[in-house]
Order: structure tokens, then sequence, then C-alpha cells
């Protein structure tokens, strides 16, 4: 009999091509997906050599990063000189490559990570890679995927193959039910501050529980997207009737008989009775509660009933590091966190960009205004999702509401793009960073959920969702 195995292991298995006697590898990719950002040196690598993309059919392009998101974009508004190169350059190269590509002025164009579960690209077993961090996105689906350096990109896009070497196994488990009120970006948020960003370092997670099965796909991207910022390789969920039922009928994903032959392959894929894991984390759902970060680092997060911690209260190096980060975003000891005014809200990038993202916001600001004076804006992860959300009613909601209605893509998330905090502004956010200045030169960010960000803007202070929620979403 063989050895029980973790769904990394199999997972893994299934697409080692060749292994060293070191344990490097050589791994099959199934599906890399590109940006502008790092991928023109890639291009350009293999231009200079005379190569062609190996596999142009499973190599999916989408600028993302750098677009504007206004309503009037074209190359000419892109903010400097080098976005607007990277942008023309993806153009260029998709079609000199040859490889699938959703340009601006495609409705299915946005975030990269949105993009390719949204059209079927990715798919339960599946190798996933492009040069992004938060490609960990994709795990959702029970694919192992993850982000690669740009001269990683290169190698893939000529040979459809990676060098590797195997991470070990961790299990997070989320046991028992969510709250009304708790959603999974605070279950993900939960699990980096108690493992930190480096207790990930060296893992693949799989997440698993009653709290991770409860989830919908869109949640369970949200939870796998941040994989990377609690230092793991990558996140992944064993694919269960929740995700076949996402992906069944999505413009790529298999049909007919190749989609039943698909999905007896994909109903092997969970981790077996006794796999042996390297390191486990559990956390009780029910305790889970709305959570905020106070500080410049995804692991500086408290529940939002708490107070801006006492620098001391933390161990060894960190003490300096939270002192730093207080003084950073402004904040005194002791202050409560719903006490911290807000200026700006930002909903949207790849980890709180979808439809049921906006719905859980747009249900908070349903027949209410945001706070005089709030920047607020919301950026759907995809030119899909903001038809989907125009068609649903929910984009008249947030326009009442007063927020601005925007074009898909990175956005706000980072700044790299015209959408920036100034400088000492003060933004609720759902993205997925916090660090010094990721939003803006002196920026200053609190990450949340699209539900407690829409609750920010209408208080204009960082709020406990559940006080504007009705006694019947409480119950
Ligand atoms: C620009 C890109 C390389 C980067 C990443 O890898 O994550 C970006 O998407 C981010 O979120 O910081
Ligand atoms: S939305 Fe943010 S985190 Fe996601 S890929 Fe874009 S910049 Fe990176």
């Amino acid at each position: 009999m063989t050895a029980p195995k973790t769904l990394y292991d199999k997972i893994w298995d299934a697409h080692v091509a060749h292994e060293q006697e070191d344990g490097t590898c050589l791994l099959y990719i199934d599906r890399h997906l590109v940006h502008e950002v790092t991928s023109p040196q890639a291009f350009e690598g293999l231009r200079m050599a005379g190569r062609k993309v190996r596999a142009p059919e499973k190599t999916i392009a989408v600028p993302d990063h750098n677009v504007p998101t206004t309503l009037d974009r074209v190359s000419g508004v892109i903010a400097n000189e080098e976005s607007r190169i990277q942008v023309e350059a993806l153009d260029k190269n998709a079609k000199e490559f040859g490889v699938n590509y959703y340009p601006v002025s495609d409705v299915r164009q946005g975030i990269v990570h949105i993009v390719g579960p949204e059209q079927g690209w990715t798919l339960p077993g599946m190798t996933v890679v492009c040069g992004d961090s938060h490609t960990a996105t994709h795990g959702a689906f029970g694919a192992l995927a993850h982000g690669i350096g740009t001269s990683e990109v290169e190698h893939v896009l000529a040979t459809q193959t990676l060098i590797q070497k195997k991470s070990k196994n961790m299990k997070v488990e989320i046991t028992g039910k969510l709250r009304p009120g708790v959603t999974a970006k605070d279950i993900t948020l939960a699990v980096i501050g108690e493992t930190g960003t480096a207790g990930g370092t060296g893992y693949v997670i799989e997440y698993c529980g009653e709290a991770i099965r409860d989830l919908s796909m869109e949640g369970r991207m949200t939870v796998c997207n941040m994989a990377i910022e609690g230092g793991a390789r990558a996140g992944l969920i064993a694919p269960d009737e929740t995700t076949f039922e996402y992906v069944k009928g999505r413009p790529h994903a298999p049909k007919g008989a190749q989609f039943e032959a698909a999905l007896n392959w994909w109903k092997t894929l969970y981790t077996d009775e006794g796999a042996h894991f390297d390191k486990v984390v559990t956390l009780k759902g029910e305790e889970i509660e709305p959570v905020v970060t106070w500080g410049t680092s995804p692991e500086d997060v408290l529940p939002i009933s708490a107070v801006v911690p006492a620098p001391e209260s933390f161990k060894g190096g960190k003490v300096d590091a939270a002192k730093r980060a207080i003084e950073y975003m402004g904040l005194e000891v002791g202050q409560k966190l719903t006490d911290i005014q807000i200026d700006t809200v930002f909903i949207g990038s790849c980890t709180n960009g979808r439809i049921e993202d906006l719905r859980a916001a747009a249900a908070i600001l349903k027949g209410k205004k945001i706070k005089d004076g709030m920047r607020a804006m919301v950026v759907p992860g995809s030119g899909l999702v903001r038809a989907q959300a125009e068609e649903e009613g929910i984009a008249q909601i947030f326009i009442d509401a007063g927020f601005e209605w925007r074009l898909a893509g990175c956005s706000m998330c980072l700044a790299m793009n015209p959408d920036q905090l100034s400088e000492g502004e003060r933004c609720a956010s759902t993205s997925n960073r916090n660090f010094e200045g990721r939003q803006g030169y002196k920026g200053r960010t609190h990450l949340v959920s699209p539900a407690m960000a829409a609750a920010a803007a209408v208080t204009g202070h960082l709020t406990d969702v559940r006080e504007l929620m009705t006694e019947t979403e409480t119950a």
C-alpha cells in the first residue's frame, strides 16, 4: 500500500517531469498567467534568443497593475512613462507570441487572479504560475499555484516547466461556523495574526475545516490569496461540489465527456487519512471577530474591539517594529481602533474585488451615504464583475452612497497607477498589503473586509460592521 498523501503531495507528484538526487525537480506547468510588470524582460529574453513561447494556448496575458481605472482610460493617461511602456510592451508581446490576451478594450480584462478563475483557466489539480506573489489565489481550486520571478517567467514561457524543490506540508484548520459579520477576509487576516508573516515560510498550506468548507469559491480565493502574506509558498483547498459547480460551464473549462473525465480525477484530490503535516494551526471559527490591521505588516491584526497595542507587549525584535509602525500610522498606544478616523476607502484588489465582495459592501451601504469629505472608490476586479454589478443594481448603490465607480485593475492596492493615497491619508482598504507607502507615498493603510470597508465609509472611522447590520442579519 502506498503511503497516505496530502493534497499538495498528489498535485506535486502528478507534475514532476524529472527529479535530481538533491530533490530539485522539473515541474510541468499547466497554466502560465502573465501581466505587464514582470513579463517585459522575459519576452525580450525569448526574442533575443530567437525562441518561441512553448505553449501559447496555456499562457494567458492581461494588463492590470498599471492601467488607469477612470472612464477616460487610454494609454495616454497612464501615470508614468515606465507604466505606459509596460502596458504597450504587453500588447506587443501578446500579439507577437500568440498567447491568450485580454487587452484593456476587452470586457474580460481585469486583475489576472480574478480573470483566470472567471474564464475557467484555473482548474483543480493544475499547476498555475505567474510572475506575481498573489498567484496563491488560484489554490482555492485545489491547484498548486504560486508566484515566480522574472527569470522564471522566461523559463516557463520557453519550456512550460519550472525548476522547483518541494515545500513542507502545513495544515490550517478553521473549525466550526463563522459568526454573522465575519468573512473570509477576517479568517485569512486572523490566521496571519496567529502565525505571523513568517509562519508559513517553507510550507504549502492546506486550509481545511468546516468554516472553510462553508465558504463559496470567492471566499476561498480570498483566503488563499493571503497565504503568501503568511510567508507560505502557496495555499490550497481541496476541491469539492462547490468547486465543481463554479468551474462547470466556464469558457475554458472542459466540456461534456471531457468534463466528466476531469471530474473523476478532481474527486481524488484530497488529503488521505493519516497523511503527515509538518505543522498544524487550528483556529475556532466562532472565535474569529471582524478584524483590522493597525500597523504596517499584515500580521498586525486585531479584533475591531481592541486598542492600539503597546510595543512592549511584543517579543524580541518586534518591539522596535511596533514602535515604528505606530509612529508611521500616526496612532497612540491604548487608542481604541474604532476611534481611528478614515479619509479614504478602497474596495477592490485580487483579495476582495469579486462580485460577492461588492455585494457584501453594497448590503451595508444600501440607502446610506458616505461620510462628508470621504473619498471612496470601488474598483471591480474585472470588466465582467463590473458588468454584473451594474446589472444587479449594486453599482447604483455605490454611486448613490457617494462612491466612485471605476474600471477594472489593481488600482489603489499598490501605487503603480494614478490611484494613490497622498501623504498622511488614511485608508480602509480591502487589499492585502499595508506596507509603508504601499498605497502611495506616506499613505496609511488599514486592511479590512469589504463589509468593514463599507462601514468605515459611512461612519468615517474604523467601525465594527455588526453595528450597521440589522437585527435579522446578526441573528
Ligand atoms: C507587481 C507584482 C510583482 C507584485 C507581486 O508580486 O505581488 C504585486 O502584484 C503586489 O501585489 O505587490
Ligand atoms: S490587486 Fe494588488 S495584490 Fe493583487 S495582483 Fe494587483 S497589485 Fe498585486
